[in-house]
C-alpha cells in the first residue's frame, strides 16, 4: 500500500538539496526547497535554472518543461512552510545533532500522517527515526551526486519502518525516473561502505608519497576506467561529507581500516572542503583545477 504524495519538503539547499528539488519538480511534486541561508536558496535555484536550461539545450526536456518545473519550486527560510509537505526529505549537513535538531523542528510543525525521511550518507536510519515522533514514517531515500545524473537511489530502513513508507518511498523513486537499490541499516549502506574506503585510501596514497594529485587521479582514470579520480570525486562529494563518512564507518564498525586519513582531516581543518570551497586537493579558483599537492 502507498499514500499520496503531491508536495515535497526539502530541507537543505546545498548541492543535493538543489539536486533532488531538481529532479522532484521535474516529475511533476510541488516542491518546498528550505535552508538556514537566504543566499544559499537563491544561489540554489540559479544552479536549477543552469541545469534544466543545459537539459532544454540538449533536448532532453523542452522549454515549457523548465518553465513548469521552476514554477513548482517555492523557497522559505523557515521550516514553518513545510507544514502540508506530504514527504519532507533531509538534506543539510552531514552532522548527526544538525539533524536531530531539524527532525525535531520540523515535527512539531508536519501533520501526523507526513513521511520524514532523510539523505543522509552514512549515519544510522534507526537512530535517527528514534529521535523523532515518527519512527515507523521515517525511512532512509539516499539519492547519488550530481542528482539528475545518477540513475540510482538507495532506500533504507530503519528498524521501526512500516511497510506503506517504505512503499510510498519506493513508488516516489520510481516515479523520478531513479533506480532503487535496497540497503540493510548498516554504516554507510552499499555504496559509501564500497567508496569511501577506495577514496580514503586514494588519500592515504598521496600522504605517503606514492603519488601526487595528478598520478593518482590519472591512475583510477585511465588505468581502472573511473569517470573521475577519486581525490576529484572526493573534492566534487566535499571532503567535510567524505570526513563525516568515514568518522561514521570508524566508529560504527570498530575496524582500524576504517581509519580517515589524517590528511584528509587536515584539508578539513583547513576549511578545504573542495569544490565547495573553491580549494581542495585542487585549487578551483583559476581557470581550471591546479593540484595542490
Ligand atoms: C557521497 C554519497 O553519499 C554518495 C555519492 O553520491 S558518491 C558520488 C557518486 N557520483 C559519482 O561517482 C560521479 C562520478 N562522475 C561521473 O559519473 C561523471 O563524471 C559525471 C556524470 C558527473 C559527469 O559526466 P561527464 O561525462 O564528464 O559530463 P557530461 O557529459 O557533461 O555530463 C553527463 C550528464 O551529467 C549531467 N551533469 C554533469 N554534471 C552535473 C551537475 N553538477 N549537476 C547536474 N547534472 C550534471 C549532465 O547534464 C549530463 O546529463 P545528460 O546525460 O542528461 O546529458
Ligand atoms: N555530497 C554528496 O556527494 C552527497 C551528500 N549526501 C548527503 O546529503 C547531505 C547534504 O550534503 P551536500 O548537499 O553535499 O552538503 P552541502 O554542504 O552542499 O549543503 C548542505 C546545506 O544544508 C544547509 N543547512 C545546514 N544546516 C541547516 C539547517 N539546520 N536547516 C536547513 N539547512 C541547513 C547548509 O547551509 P550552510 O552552508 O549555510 O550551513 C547547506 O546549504 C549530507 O547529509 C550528505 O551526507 C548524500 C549523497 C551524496
Amino acid at each position: 500500500m502507498t499514500v499520496a504524495i503531491k508536495k515535497v519538503g526539502v530541507i537543505g539547499s546545498g548541492q543535493m538539496g538543489n539536486g533532488i528539488a531538481h529532479v522532484a519538480a521535474l516529475a511533476g511534486f510541488d516542491v518546498v526547497l528550505n535552508d538556514i541561508s537566504a543566499d544559499r536558496l537563491k544561489s540554489a535555484l540559479a544552479t536549477i535554472n543552469g541545469n534544466l536550461t543545459r537539459q532544454v539545450a540538449k533536448k532532453a526536456i523542452s522549454e515549457g518543461e523548465r518553465k513548469q518545473a521552476l514554477d513548482r519550486i517555492t523557497s522559505a527560510e523557515t521550516i514553518d512552510a513545510l507544514a502540508d509537505c506530504d514527504l519532507v526529505i533531509e538534506t543539510a549537513v552531514e552532522k548527526e545533532e544538525t539533524k536531530r535538531k531539524i527532525f525535531h523542528d520540523v515535527c512539531a510543525v508536519l501533520k501526523p500522517e507526513a513521511i520524514v525521511a532523510t539523505n543522509s550518507s552514512s549515519i544510522s536510519i534507526t537512530r535517527l527515526a528514534a529521535s523523532t515522533d515518527r519512527p515507523e514514517k521515517f525511512i532512509g531515500i539516499h539519492f547519488m551526486n550530481p542528482v539528475p545524473a545518477m540513475e540510482l537511489v538507495e532506500l533504507i530502513r530503519g528498524i521501526a519502518t512500516d511497510d506503506t513508507t517504505f512503499d510510498t518511498a519506493k513508488a516516489f523513486v520510481a516515479k523520478l525516473g531513479k533506480q532503487v537499490a535496497v540497503s540493510e541499516d548498516f554504516p554507510a549502506f552499499i555504496v559509501n561502505r564500497i567508496l569511501l574506503p577506495m577514496i580514503n585510501e586514494a588519500i592515504y596514497t598521496l600522504y605517503e608519497g606514492v603519488g601526487n594529485v595528478e598520478a593518482i587521479d590519472a591512475a583510477m582514470k585511465l588505468g581502472a576506467h573511473h569517470p573521475m579520480g577519486p581525490l576529484e570525486l572526493a573534492d566534487f562529494i566535499g571532503l567535510d561529507t567524505c570526513l563525516s563518512i568515514m568518522q561514521v564507518l570508524h566508529e560504527g564498525l570498530a575496524d582500524s581500516k576504517y581509519r580517515p586519513c589524517p590528511l584528509l582531516v587536515k584539508y578539513v581543518e583547513a576549511g578545504w572542503l573542495g569544490r565547495k570551497s573553491q580549494r581542495g586537493f585542487y585549487d578551483y579558483r583559476g581557470d581550471k583545477p591546479v593540484p595542490t599537492r
